[in-house]
């Protein structure tokens, strides 16, 4: 689904990332993780098309992502759901309207059921016709990941969807990753929380990724 090969990538001066290969295959479960600064949230930019590789092959369901077009990739994006480390909600939208939106401009239109039971299921129920700035940040993580399934993506990339959230609520947001990958969806979070790692093996086979300088490894049992 998404493929790196031998993939370099530099914001103009040295490479932050370099040689890094990957492959995500269907229904897989992985974890990013590095320190702050070593590059994941730039990886997954790279994952989803928004970063094009200096260097090296990115594939995206099976496209080069360099020879992509504007179409090819309105097209990608809409099998790749993805949860932002800074959320960017339209504040003077309710959250009810802002799941709404990717529907709306896509032009597909959602059984007004299937966006209450999405609600639901996240546990937003109450919070329907609040706006962001009303939301906790558990709440605002929780419609992040809405808004990122409302397309019913096939891969789901979190970038620290934990942060700023208590252990409590870290749990809940995994077991909705989980439930998630167990419906089929490949996923990969970005996270410095190694304890959420942990949580998520003892509940499905994870890889774990870790960005170490510039290289991408494959971590050890040793989390
Ligand atoms: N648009 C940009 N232009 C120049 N440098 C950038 C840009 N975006 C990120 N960087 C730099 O690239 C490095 C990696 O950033 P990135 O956000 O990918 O790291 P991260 O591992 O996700 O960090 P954190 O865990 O703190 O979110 C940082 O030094 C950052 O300042």
């Amino acid at each position: 689904m998404i493929e790196f090969e031998d993939v370099t990538y530099g914001y103009g001066g040295a490479p932050l990332l370099a040689d890094v290969s990957l492959r995500l295959a269907p229904g897989s479960f992985h974890f990013l993780t590095g320190p702050s600064g070593a590059g994941k949230t730039t990886l997954l930019k790279l994952c989803y098309g928004e970063l094009i590789a200096s260097q090296g092959r990115v594939t995206l369901f099976g496209q080069d992502a360099r020879t992509m077009t504007r179409d090819d990739v309105a097209m990608m994006r809409r099998r790749i759901g993805v949860v932002h480390q800074d959320q960017q909600f339209l504040d003077h939208l309710s959250v009810v309207e802002n799941l709404s939106l990717p529907l709306t401009v896509s032009g597909r239109t959602t059984p007004q059921g299937d966006l209450e039971e999405l609600i639901r299921w996240v546990g937003l129920e109450n919070q329907a016709q609040a706006h962001p700035p009303e939301l906790s940040g558990g709440e605002r993580q929780r419609a992040a990941l809405a808004r990122a399934i409302v397309m019913s993506p096939e891969v789901i990339l979190a970038d620290e969807p934990t942060g700023n959230v208590d252990w409590e609520m870290s749990l809940r947001l995994l077991k909705l990753m989980v439930e998630l990958n167990k419906m089929g969806k490949t996923i990969m979070i970005a996270t410095h929380d190694l304890n959420l790692i942990r949580s998520a093996k003892q509940q499905v086979q994870a890889r774990v990724l870790r960005i170490s300088n510039h290289r991408l490894q494959l971590a050890g049992a040793d989390l």
